[in-house]
Parts: C-alpha cells; sequence; structure tokens
C-alpha cells in the first residue's frame, strides 16, 4: 500500500478514522479532565456524528478510496502472534504502574477483540476483575502519528492518557501489512521527549510545520526535525504557540484549507511575533534562521502569497468561542474543499466571503455519494454537525490520520 503524504490538502486517498464507541460512555465527571475531555459525552450521538462526518469523507474522496477504522486495522494485525506479543510487552514496560506485569500470560491469551476491549475501555470479561481507565482519545487518530513524505513519524504523547494509544499505533506501524512500504522509514523519538501529530503540518514535501505546545517538547520538536531533515525534508519551521490547554496542539490555531489559503486563531498566530524558528541542514549541521512571523515564514518558503482567514471572523469574542469548538480545525478533502463544525457560524461566514460555497452535510452527501465528486478548482466547506463530537476537544482535522494523498 502506498503510504504518503505531501500536503494538508491534496485529494484525500486514505485516511485511518476511529468511529467512537463504549469507551466514551465510561467518561464520568470526575474523570474527565484526566481523561482530558471538557464534559461528558454522549456515546449515540457522537457516534451517529462520526459516521455522518465519514459519510461526507467518502462521498468526497475518488472511487479506490478508503477510510480506514483503527479498530479493523487492530482486529487484522493482532492476528499475529508477534504482534500481540509486542504489544503485551511495550504495554506492560511502559505502563508500569498498572502492574500489568501481574495479568502478562492472561492478556497474552487473549483474542484479539478482546485484547483491544481491553485496552481501549480498560476492562473485559475475559480477565475479569482487573481494570485501567478507557482511552476515549483514539477519537482522535490524528494524535497518533504523522505521515511526512513517506515517513512514519510516531508520537510520543506528553500526557499520559494517550499512552495506550501511541502504542496501538506502533503495533501497527510494526506489523500491519498496509505498513511494509513504511516500515524502513518509522520515525521514534527519545523516552523522555514528546510529540503529537496534532503539532505536526505537512506544508509540502519540502517544508514541514511542528508547533511547540503543551503536547510538542523543544527536545522532542528537535529530534524529529532532526530525522525529517534526514529523510529529504528541506526545512522545519518550528511555532511557538501558548501552551495551555484551549490551544494544546497547533492545528486548533492554524490548518489549511487550499495551496494558498489557511484558517488562523488571530490572536495565536497573526498577532504573535518572533515566534517561528526555520530549522533546516547545512554542511551537515542543523542551523536555524529566526523569521518574523508565521505568514512571512510560509511565504518565503512557498515562494507564494498566503491568504488567511480568521477563525470567529473579525470579533475577539467570536474568534475565542469559535477557536474553543475548533472553528481553526479543518480538514481538508482536497485543495479549497474543507469539513468543519457547522457551529462555527462565523467561520463559515468568513470562509464564504473568501469564495467559498457553503454546504451541510446532507446537501454535500445528497449530490455526491452517488456521482463521482470532481473538486476541479471550486471552493467547497462543508459543515458538519458535531455538538457531541466537540466536547472531547477536537474537530475534523483531529479526528483523521491522513496516509496518502495525491500530490
Ligand atoms: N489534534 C488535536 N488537536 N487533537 C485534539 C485532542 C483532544 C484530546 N481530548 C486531547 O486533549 O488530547
Amino acid at each position: 500500500m502506498n503510504i504518503s503524504v505531501n500536503s494538508e490538502i491534496g485529494r484525500l486517498k486514505r485516511v485511518i478514522v476511529h468511529t467512537p464507541g463504549h469507551e466514551v460512555s465510561l467518561v464520568n465527571p470526575e474523570l474527565k479532565d484526566q481523561l482530558l475531555f471538557d464534559d461528558i459525552i454522549f456515546e449515540e450521538d457522537a457516534r451517529r456524528e462520526h459516521l455522518d462526518m465519514i459519510r461526507i469523507f467518502k462521498a468526497a474522496m475518488p472511487g479506490d478510496g478508503e477510510v480506514l477504522e483503527i479498530n479493523d486495522l487492530f482486529l487484522e494485525c493482532f492476528q499475529q502472534e508477534d504482534a500481540r506479543a509486542f504489544f503485551v510487552e511495550e504495554l506492560v514496560k511502559r505502563l508500569s504502574e498498572e502492574n500489568l506485569h501481574t495479568i502478562e500470560e492472561e492478556l497474552l491469551q487473549l483474542q484479539p477483540g478482546e485484547l483491544l476491549q481491553f485496552v481501549i475501555e480498560g476492562a473485559t470479561p475475559a480477565i475479569g476483575g482487573f481494570t485501567m481507565l478507557p482511552t476515549p482519545n483514539l477519537l482522535f487518530t490524528r494524535d497518533l502519528a504523522a505521515v511526512v513524505g513517506d515517513s512514519l513519524l510516531l508520537s510520543r504523547p506528553a500526557k499520559k492518557a494517550r499512552l495506550r494509544e501511541a502504542i496501538l499505533m506502533e503495533t501497527l506501524a510494526r506489523y500491519h501489512p498496509h505498513f511494509a512500504g513504511v516500515r524502513d522509514n518509522i520515525i521514534k523519538i527519545g523516552e523522555q521527549e514528546s510529540i503529537e501529530g496534532g503539532d505536526v503540518l505537512v506544508v509540502s514535501d519540502r517544508v514541514v510545520l511542528i508547533g511547540m505546545s503543551e503536547r510538542t517538547s523543544f527536545s522532542g520538536l528537535m529530534k524529529a526535525t532532526e530525522k525529517l531533515l534526514e529523510n529529504g525534508i528541506e526545512h522545519v519551521l518550528a511555532v511557538d504557540i501558548p501552551k495551555q490547554r484551549s490551544s494544546m496542539h497547533l492545528d486548533t490555531i492554524f490548518t489549511f484549507c487550499d495551496d494558498d489559503e489557511c484558517i488562523v486563531f488571530p490572536p495565536a498566530i497573526t498577532e504573535r511575533r518572533d515566534n517561528v524558528v526555520a530549522l533546516s541542514y547545512a554542511d551537515g549541521n542543523i542551523i536555524n534562521q529566526s523569521m518574523p512571523s508565521l505568514k512571512e515564514a510560509l511565504e518565503h518558503f512557498l515562494q507564494r502569497e498566503l491568504t488567511f482567514i480568521s477563525c470567529g471572523g473579525a470579533e475577539r469574542t467570536n474568534q475565542f468561542r469559535e477557536q474553543w469548538t475548533d472553528g481553526a480545525n479543518v480538514f481538508a478533502l482536497a485543495p479549497g474543499i474543507i469539513v468543519g463544525y457547522e457551529r462555527n457560524t462565523n467561520t463559515f461566514r468568513e470562509l464564504n466571503r473568501h469564495g467559498y460555497r457553503l454546504m451541510n452535510q446532507h446537501e454535500f452527501i445528497e449530490e455526491f455519494e452517488e456521482k463521482e465528486f470532481d473538486p476541479g478548482s471550486q471552493k467547497i466547506a462543508i459543515k458538519f454537525i458535531g455538538h457531541e463530537l466537540c466536547r472531547g476537544r477536537g474537530g475534523a482535522r483531529c479526528m483523521t490520520l491522513p496516509i496518502t494523498r495525491a500530490n
């Protein structure tokens, strides 16, 4: 399988998602902060919203496009005994405080479905009496890894609540046949460092953006940069962003809509200066060049002008409200074809002012579910309902891990 991503916007061909399951119903008000949710969410509605989002993807993707459910990939992968053995060993080692060594033999005996249930929900009837917390954030597959060119950068999460997801992803990368082609290009950073996929934006086959955030440490960023530069990327732009919950990853304040258009949260992007450093190789050493702003840095390295569209429009209150509900976190299905939460009405109005035709999920699905969608050069912003999903603090980009895009 050809795994390759050279931009944020190239036509989507393959994407990994996770439709929320019972694990989200195991989040209670006492646990929600620890589990990185801002509220408890209603499973059935969240699932329905997510399935609608997938229908949009399928309607917009080419005929041979694939939306891969991560659970299916695990079940396929866990058929292999060595994949299960690797996974259990990593769990026992990296979650040492859970005392999983006491049930290691039982874990190795579980059927693939039971093992998956144990890991995602924190318990399975097959091992009665042993429980851990669930992993409700698996919904945000974006943060598990990043495909950059034909390399696979594995996340090393900053938050313990997301550690199990990273171990699952590493197992897929090492054992699932889909990843055979990138297996020699796996990038893994050191144990003391952190990086999460939401901070990594593939601007082009030469330029990558990495946020230095609540979740991505300076050393994690530097290690990933070193390896990306070795694997053919020419410039990594390190973007310093506020280290806070509301903007835990760069993609919560900045995403691409088209070759030359991005949605930005002004207070943390356009109103910041001197927060970008360009890292490149020269004579075998990494050199850094301080850039006045993200816009100037991107325009300099891409050699084209960019338009920054304001999340929430011109009003301060709306900018903050809509950033909080992921207005700046759109996902591109093709150049100029984006999806985002419908509730961010001011952001959509702003997109419309910039020439985007607005469609809601039903209009888009109705029009293109049966007939092939040809993105051409049109610009469409597709709105979908995500009132439950949004309580997990992530939008369309967070819920997707593209592994193949057209160039
Ligand atoms: N790429 C993203 N912005 N992901 C959002 C992740 C949200 C998740 N609840 C967390 O805090 O980890």
